[in-house]
């Protein structure tokens, strides 16, 4: 689909409620699934990746009902899954894949997983060296992508593993491993990533403790069902943060954002850009993720060299980044990001192509970029904004679109749907 980008507000104001995290909707229905009893999930983010994880565990056995806001997982009190289909479509979702492939590492039979064609170019390695390590081969010693055949097995030995890349991802299909594992795990990471799975696998009456990077899990572990309040994904307010800041007289409101310190660099860096976002923290024991009313209004920016320690707690919000070094004074920097380049796609070339054709002065590094600011967008070629398939790189540069009054024509915007369906009347109420 391509969406011609014509408006050019003169503010934006209102209240955008978000929908739920993403992060926390896959793990929240695999541990829902693996539980015993129900799992009742409120504010379950019903985006294209978070279906691909319904129907997976679907396919898997597992009875899923909606109901309004309202999301009910029968947990089948155990790891052993009755499949109704022995192959499983993952369609574009990265996260999904990786935990399931740790959750289904003790199976009685062989399934396969496979999706799009962006997810199978993306590394699977990463999760299978150390589940070999765990187990006699996973998959075919040749296997580093998608489709993958998981082939049966119902013996696992417990693991000890430092991770040779900050990922939540490789960290929690790991976890999803070694609660299963007969005896004690020891999963180590480089830097410390978004902590959901840690969070959430207590809630379900889970053991994990942290000392420092180290992560400890003694299994096999019995999960409970519980009730899961899922906060609006930060992520997804980011975009908003952006736009209210960038367009001139705005002031947006965000309520009941989660902003679990693992996933909020972003507010750090807006800070050391020089901008203030308003938080009104949330708290009660219903909620196991932190919950803030969040409040941004235009602002002036300056550049900055993100710090390398902050990387792995804003690195979906890098291309937003990129789009505020643009409109900041001076050069602001991304280094340490190499990461960007294994997303949906090569998220650090989007960034430089697709910023180029509105003007902007981005040099690409192997590892992030370079912005000079501040620039005056506009359109510099008859060459389509192209998405990538990519939902980030997608809506950054619908909010990149409202700082130009030319008409720009933007392709691929179907990748939306992946985690943020109401996205352009969300936009369009702000306008209104
Ligand atoms: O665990 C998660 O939910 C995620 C972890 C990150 O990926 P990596 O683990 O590959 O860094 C992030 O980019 C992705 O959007 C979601
Ligand atoms: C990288 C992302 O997701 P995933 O890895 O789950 O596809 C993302 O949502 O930005």
């Amino acid at each position: 689909m391509t969406h011609v980008l014509n408006q050019f507000p003169q503010q934006l104001n209102g209240q955008i409620q978000v929908p739920g995290d993403k992060s926390i909707s896959h793990r929240a229905l695999i541990l829902g699934a693996v539980a015993n009893g129900r799992t009742t999930i409120t504010n379950l983010l019903l985006a294209e990746d978070t279906r691909s994880t319904l129907t997976a565990l679907q396919d898997l056995g597992i009875q899923i009902e909606q109901k309004g806001t309202q999301t009910t997982v029968i947990g089948q009190g155990g790891f052993t899954f009755r499949p109704q289909q022995t192959t499983l479509q993952m369609n574009n979702a990265g996260t999904a894949t990786r935990l399931l492939l740790g959750l289904l590492v003790r199976q009685p039979q062989a399934l396969t997983l496979i999706g799009d064609q962006s997810l199978s170019q993306r590394p699977m390695q990463r999760v299978l060296a150390p589940l070999n390590q765990m187990r006699q081969q996973v998959a075919d010693n040749e296997t580093v992508h998608l489709p993958i055949i998981i082939q049966a097995n119902q013996q696992l030995e417990p693991l000890d593993y430092q991770l040779p890349v900050a990922s939540a991802q490789v960290k929690s299909a790991l976890m999803l491993a070694a609660i299963q594992a007969p005896g004690t795990s020891h999963i180590t990471e480089i830097a410390q990533t978004r902590d959901h799975t840690e969070r959430l696998l207590r809630q379900f009456g889970g053991q994990v403790t942290a000392k420092g990077l180290q992560h400890t899990l003694t299994g096999p572990q019995q999960l409970t069902g519980t009730d899961v309040i899922v906060p609006g994904d930060f992520s997804a307010a980011a975009f908003w943060l952006t736009a209210g800041l960038l367009v001139p007289n705005s002031r947006i409101n965000l309520p009941q954002v989660g902003v679990n310190p693992t996933r909020t660099g972003f507010l750090t860096v807006l800070a050391l850009m020089g901008a203030t976002i308003e938080q009104t923290q949330l708290s009660g024991p219903e909620f196991s993720e932190s919950f803030a009313d969040l409040t941004v209004e235009t602002q002036a920016l300056t550049g900055i060299e993100v710090p390398a320690t902050l990387i792995p707690n804003v690195i979906d919000e890098l291309p937003l980044v990129a789009l505020l070094g643009t409109q900041a004074s001076g050069q602001t920097i991304v280094r340490h990001a190499a990461e960007l380049r294994v997303k949906e796609t090569d998220r650090i070339r989007a960034i430089v192509i697709e910023l180029r054709k509105l003007g902007a002065s981005i040099e690409e590094l192997p590892d992030g970029f370079i912005v000079t600011g501040p620039t005056v967008l506009h359109k510099t070629s008859q060459v389509p904004l192209n998405s990538h398939g990519d939902h980030r790189i997608a809506m950054m540069l619908e909010i990149a679109s409202l700082l130009t009054p030319d008409t720009l024509q933007l392709e691929a915007t179907d990748a939306i749907a992946i985690s943020y369906p109401n996205f352009e009347n969300d936009l369009q109420g702000l306008i209104n």
